[in-house]
């Protein structure tokens, strides 16, 4: 009998940590990283300079494995524990399961080989195939790349091609043995933006003509709006946000991926005289703060962001109708954060609870709320539902900060989490 239970992912990494050990001291690079990557999923690995995308991606391909490096975590590839491979395994895997494309194929490439010698080498070192039959592939993937006269250019060195060209024979050769997961470490950097568009053109053809999932690694966002199915915004090592592009560009829930979106120049519309900049740098590896490690530079920072980091929610993103005797409109302003306050539902509202038999459920909301005269956020928004059954009467404790004078005109509802609540919330 046919069942419709979803296909795991192809890759599914779970509390990922990476730390270095320099002069005795232990430095933590990446902490906590979980995220998965399904079948022909594209996922963006999104985050500035030193955030340790680079890092991430070494790990999972077994590249960091030197003393003094520390790899912890799970990370499950078509079934294996692809973490605890042995080097001879991983050798095996690397290349014909999962490839990897760098930033700058000039220093990847080997100068004293010609393209052509090195795609056929990967492709002997995997498949039993003669060394004609390795170059007639070669012709054939530099061909497939858009690489023009791919008979001849197989017989160039590295240094006798442009950019462009390069990174399409470094692809050629990541694709050579069709591996299930390409790993493209900034692959467009280099490259002017006519050539970048190409390359992203073909890196979102992989998935149909060779069945490969990608994770691309950028710092730039619009390479990332392009071309990604889900984003995973880094920060400091740690993950800050995660969702699909769509829903994370229309609805960022925090504040990093909100701030590093509102940098981006609008396409509509008049063009602002100065682009909203984030405010300081982020903390080195060591000085980096038990909690929320944006809070320094965080315009929403309280008090609870500093103990220990947020809890994350699984996107819903649930547009909620607020019931019409909840005050959506007028709530003061306070000049700093309020006592906690509360905002009664009396009436049974719209939403239907998630209702377990004698458990509980709560659900949680995330909230924009727009104050004449300024900007603000409703913080630490807990509905609390008091008689978890569908159409109970319900509650809002909240909290907010808010920036200029004036009262509150408007609040929008999504709900972002259902379940339990996390410990911290
Ligand atoms: N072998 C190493 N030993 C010690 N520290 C390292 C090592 N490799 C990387 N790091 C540190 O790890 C941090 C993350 O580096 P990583 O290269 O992953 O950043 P990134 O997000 O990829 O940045 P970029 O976009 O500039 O490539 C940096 O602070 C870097 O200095």
């Amino acid at each position: 009998m046919p069942t419709n239970t979803p296909s795991p992912p192809l890759l599914d990494v779970h509390d990922l940590c990476v730390s270095f050990t320099s002069r005795g001291q232990v430095i933590p690079i990446v902490e906590n990283l979980s995220f998965s990557i399904g079948e022909q999923e594209i996922l963006g690995l999104v985050g500035e300079s030193g955030s340790g995308k680079s890092v991430t991606a070494m790990a999972l391909m077994g590249l960091i494995d030197a003393p003094g490096v520390h790899v912890s975590g799970f990370a499950r590839f078509k079934g294996q524990d692809l973490l605890g491979l042995s080097g001879k395994q991983m050798r095996a895997l690397r290349g014909r399961e999962i490839a990897m494309i760098f930033q700058d194929p000039m220093t990847a490439f080997t100068p004293v080989y010609t393209i052509g010698w090195q795609i056929d080498e990967q492709l002997r070192a995997h498949q039993s195939l003669s060394r004609r039959q390795a170059r007639t592939r070669t012709v054939e993937l530099l061909g497939e790349m858009g690489v023009p006269d791919p008979a001849n250019t197989a017989n160039r060195y590295p240094h006798q091609l442009s950019g462009g060209l390069r990174q399409r024979a470094m692809i050629a050769m990541a694709l050579s043995c069709n591996p299930s997961l390409l790993i493209a470490d900034e692959p467009t950097t280099a490259l002017d933006v006519t050539v970048q568009a190409q390359i992203l053109d073909l890196m979102r053809r992989l998935r149909t003509t060779y069945g490969s999932s990608v994770l691309l690694i950028t710092h730039d966002m619009g390479v990332v709006a392009e071309t990604c199915d889900s984003t995973l915004v880094l920060y400091s090592g740690r993950a800050a946000e995660t969702g699909t592009t769509q829903d994370l560009f229309a609805h960022p829930q925090h504040p990093y991926t909100a701030a590093l979106l509102a940098s981006i120049p609008p396409m509509n519309g008049p063009r602002p005289t100065r682009l909203p900049a984030i405010p300081g740098a982020p903390p080195q590896p060591l000085e980096r703060p038990t909690g929320c490690a944006f809070a320094p530079r965080c315009t929403y920072t309280h008090a609870s962001c500093l103990p220990a980091p947020p809890p994350r929610f699984a996107r819903l993103a649930r547009r909620i109708r607020l019931p019409a005797c909840c005050p959506r409109k007028g709530i003061p302003s306070p000049s700093a954060f309020a006592p906690a306050q509360h905002l009664f539902c009396e009436k049974p509202h719209a939403v239907p609870f998630p209702h377990r038999a004698g458990g509980s459920s709560s659900l949680i909301f995330r909230c924009n709320a727009a104050f004449a005269g300024g900007k603000g956020c409703l913080q630490d928004l807990q509905p609390q539902t008091r008689a978890n059954t569908p159409g109970g009467r319900w509650r809002l404790l909240y909290r907010y900060a808010r920036r200029g004078a004036g009262s509150c005109r408007g609040i929008r509802l999504r709900q972002v989490h259902t379940g339990a609540l996390p410990a911290a919330a």
